[in-house]
């Protein structure tokens, strides 16, 4: 038996891929295989930072990368307390509070942290003391409540309600990073086990003046950011469920802007705290060496390579001329604006009230004319009704008037059968002669007692006869019957 010989043959490459090329990029830095590239990354890129820091710039740092890739580890964001892999912010912790020791002689310092995370395209502020202690998975925080994001000016944003807690010591602020990374909301994927499914931001803002004041001094103000991007990647590959897609989205964003910032060159004077502008900003690239990422590998770095060539304007920043007075006068200005917008549309709602109540008042008089005007009609009417006899239908004429002493004279002079029709209209005709003449007795309504109600006997009148003999109701309606005067009685051979 002999083995299975195996052959590769290496085909030259097409002309499309020699365009294409090998890939090579060219960075500052390069750090790896070793778990102590942090210390070294602090050193080389995060230390002159810290310098900056003191020197009121604006700064961040900035690390961008693959699930797994070790954003979180390289940043220190997952700081736990003592005993924790030494990321770069627990060393910048160390390096700010060993030069405020070595400055305050000279120098007071305001220092304050804040810690935010952007989970699902939402703001959570991570040091809100209500929301919740220990670690959040990711269906704990989607429970929790964001806090507002307000647009300063395009593509400014700012959260005005995010914790800026005052800190001492290094310890303190140590324990404000632990709590906050505690709370950070993780969840397993099949690349990372802890994997951070949002994007945190951590703010260190430094605010320091003379001890001796001199006339004109103004207050230092400047800021350290550690942005911590949640990590991105195939979905198929890292098996996150529905939340890869707004971080994936989130990255797309970041790597569309740095491509807009560096081949459009869209920077305005002043600029923002952001990539560009005023602020100096290292970005740490993390890539995972296996094989089998090479595409997300690939993005990382083309995206590292393009904001490598982003270039900035740092300035001092002080309270009086800094960015955030700026920002915090722009803020005010578009409150006053919208503030003066809900008066107007207070206003405009107050006059609509008011037409609304006009409007109405007009209906409620319109209606109770209307109402006097039935009144009025319904007062002629009975007054029409009263003088005319209540003698409307000849069933009327029947309840209201004597029946007649005698009965109607019909001619008997033709052979056609009369309709009942017929004579009862002459019969109402007759009745109604006799009423002119006759004093009335009654009230012009027939009011009838009680016990006057009893079903009255209609007599159909016999066809061709002379008389009308009074005949049984051939009407189905059940009518009240006077009592019968003397003479009817006698008339229909009844006794008194
Ligand atoms: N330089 C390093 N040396 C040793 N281990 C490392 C290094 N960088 C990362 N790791 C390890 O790799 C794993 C993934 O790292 P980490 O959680 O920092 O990745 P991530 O990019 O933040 O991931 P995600 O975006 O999913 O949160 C962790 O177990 C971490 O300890």
């Amino acid at each position: 038996m002999g083995i299975v010989k195996v052959a590769v043959n290496v085909r030259p490459l097409s002309d499309e891929e020699v365009k294409i090329g090998t890939h090579s990029f060219t960075l500052h830095h390069v750090y790896g295989n070793k778990a102590s590239s942090p210390i070294s990354i602090y050193g080389d890129c995060v230390a002159p930072l810290v310098d900056a820091l003191f020197d009121g710039y604006n700064a961040t740092v900035l690390a961008h990368g693959q699930t797994g890739s070790g954003k979180t580890y390289t940043m220190g964001t997952n700081y736990t307390g003592d005993g924790s892999t030494g990321g770069i912010i627990p060393q910048v912790m160390n390096s700010i509070f060993s030069k405020i020791e070595e400055k305050k002689e000279a120098k007071e310092f305001l220092i304050r942290v804040s810690f935010i995370e952007i989970f699902r395209e939402e703001v959570i502020d991570l040091l809100d003391p209500n929301s919740g202690k220990g670690k959040r998975t990711v269906a704990k925080v989607a429970a929790k409540k964001p806090i507002p994001i307000r647009e300063l000016e395009e593509g400014l944003f700012t959260v005005p309600d995010a914790a800026a807690v005052e800190v001492r010591t290094k310890q303190q602020m140590a324990s404000f990073l632990s709590q906050g990374s505690l709370k950070r909301a993780t969840g397993s994927t099949n690349m990372n086990s802890q994997s951070s499914r949002s994007h945190a931001i951590f703010t260190i803002s430094m605010e320091q003046r003379r001890s001796t004041r001199i006339p004109g001094d103004g207050i230092l103000s400047a800021k350290l950011q550690f942005v911590d991007l949640a990590g991105s990647g195939s979905m198929n590959k890292s098996g996150a469920d529905g939340e890869g897609i707004p971080i994936n989205k989130g990255i797309l964003a970041l790597e569309q802007v740095i491509i807009a910032l560096v081949v459009n060159k869209k920077r305005k004077e002043g600029g923002h705290d952001s990539l560009d502008g005023n602020i100096k900003t290292v970005m740490i690239a993390c890539v995972r060496p296996a094989d089998s990422y090479i595409t997300e590998t690939l993005n990382t770095l083309t995206c590292a390579y393009l904001a490598r060539n982003i270039q900035n304007k740092a300035i001092v920043g002080t309270v009086n001329q800094s960015h955030e007075l700026e920002c915090l006068r722009k803020a005010l200005t578009l409150e006053k604006n919208r503030s003066m917008d809900k008066s107007a549309e207070l206003e405009s709602l107050k006059k609509a009230l008011t037409l609304s109540e006009e409007h109405i008042a007009r209906e409620r008089k319109c209606s109770m004319d209307k109402s006097a005007e039935i009144e009025q009609l319904k007062l002629k009417i009975s007054v029409a009704q009263g003088s005319k006899g209540a003698y409307s239908t000849s069933w009327n004429a029947h309840r209201s008037l004597e029946p007649p002493t005698t009965l109607p004279h019909v001619d008997d002079d033709s052979d056609d059968a009369m309709g009942m029709d017929e004579t009862v209209e002459r019969h109402e005709n007759t009745a109604r002669k006799k009423a002119k003449t006759r004093k009335r007795k009654r009230p012009l309504y027939n009011v009838w007692k009680p016990d006057e109600f009893k079903l009255l006997e209609i007599r159909v009148p016999q066809m061709k006869t002379g008389k009308i003999p009074w005949g049984k109701n051939t009407f189905n309606g059940r009518f009240p019957q006077r009592p019968k005067s003397s003479a009817v009685k006698k008339q229909m051979g009844e006794r008194d």
